[in-house]
């Protein structure tokens, strides 16, 4: 893990959300992009809008322990067996956020284009007040964050190439968090979400 990786508590309401820059040390993350990349098999999934058929705009896998399905916005997922690299990964976040997870979900965003839409991470497979991990590789992206009841209540922090974002506590029940598109001219991005699946 990166020597100088500092926490920072985002201290919003109805949350409990901390930053870790250089989480991993910047030629690691380097490494595990690049590997994750070539090596993952990356699907293209689709999604519905109003009754109309669309490509999702990212390209995502999923890992895990155990052979439970995720499903989510009529997307079902079925798990790979863990990679080395994933279960290194996997055993720094563990440790610092004192907990298991039995399952990844893997975002590739190709461009700025890609993006990912408003969503809270709260389907019931993944439990009451569920810990989220998620490592950034690649290309730094604007994390949007909205409180569910109060839409006036917004942050925005900037996921760095390193970094691990820890959401845990009621976060998922009171807010929505995106990956907005971007018209700037942006390279790759590699995300892990971290999770229990139960
Ligand atoms: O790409 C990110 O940083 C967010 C990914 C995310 O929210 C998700 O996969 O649920
Ligand atoms: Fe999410």
């Amino acid at each position: 893990m990166g020597l100088f990786s500092e926490k920072i508590d985002l201290n919003l309401p109805e949350s409990e959300i901390s930053y870790y820059s250089n989480f991993l040390k910047t030629e690691n993350a380097s490494a595990y992009f690049k590997i994750l990349k070539s090596k993952v098999p990356w699907q293209q999934d689709k999604i519905k809008v109003f009754g109309k058929t669309y490509d999702q705009p990212r390209l995502t896998a999923l890992y895990g322990n155990n052979d439970k399905a995720y499903s989510y916005s009529n997307i079902v997922m079925r798990p790979h067996e863990f990679t080395p690299e994933l279960l290194q990964i996997k055993s720094f976040v563990e440790k610092e956020a004192e907990m298991e997870f039995s399952t990844c979900l893997l975002n590739y965003y190709r461009n700025g284009k890609d993006s990912n839409g408003w969503h809270a991470d709260d389907e019931k497979e993944l439990g009451q007040n569920p810990v989220i991990a998620s490592i950034s590789l690649g290309a730094e992206r604007i994390f949007h964050l909205r409180n569910k009841k109060d839409k006036l209540l917004k942050h925005k922090i900037v996921l760095e190439h390193g970094s691990l974002l820890l959401m845990a506590g009621e976060t998922q029940h009171k807010w929505h968090h995106k990956i907005a598109k971007t018209s700037k001219n942006i390279g790759e991005r590699i995300n892990l979400t971290f999770r229990i699946i139960k």
